[in-house]
């Protein structure tokens, strides 16, 4: 049997919230993937759903983005939920940016919303 894919999960702290709820909602969806989250996005998401697969990597403004992106580069990661915050300013936006760049460069599925986020989920 082949592995399950991966895919990351994200939320930017006003975001977090909402993060859970879309996962409590589609946990049986999310339970057919490996999640890689940043850090305390994945503390969150298993808080909701403790029977997700999820690997907590280190904080977005510690470098969370950046190990996603490596992930996305060497194939590991193959969808990107990214719950983004356009209305505050972050210490590592440069690395939001990396991690998004990454993610069209290799052409993965990418939701930066929450809206776009069911469409994918609905299409799994
Ligand atoms: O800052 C983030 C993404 O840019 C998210 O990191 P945390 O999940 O650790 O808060």
């Amino acid at each position: 049997m082949s592995p399950l894919p991966c895919i990351a999960l994200i939320a930017h702290d006003l975001k977090k919230d909402e993060m859970a709820d879309f996962a409590r909602q589609h946990q049986v969806a999310l339970g057919r993937y490996r999640i890689v989250a940043t850090g305390t996005t994945g503390g969150r998401v298993l808080d909701a759903c403790p029977g997700l697969d999820v690997t907590r990597l280190k904080s977005g403004p510690l470098g969370g983005d950046q190990q996603i992106g490596a992930m996305i580069a060497t194939g590991e990661v193959g969808m990107l939920i990214f719950f983004i915050d356009p209305l505050s300013a972050l210490p590592h936006d440069v690395d939001v940016k990396a991690l998004t760049r990454l993610a069209t460069v290799y052409d993965i599925p990418m939701a930066l919303n929450r809206a776009t986020a069911e469409k994918f989920i609905d299409f799994q």
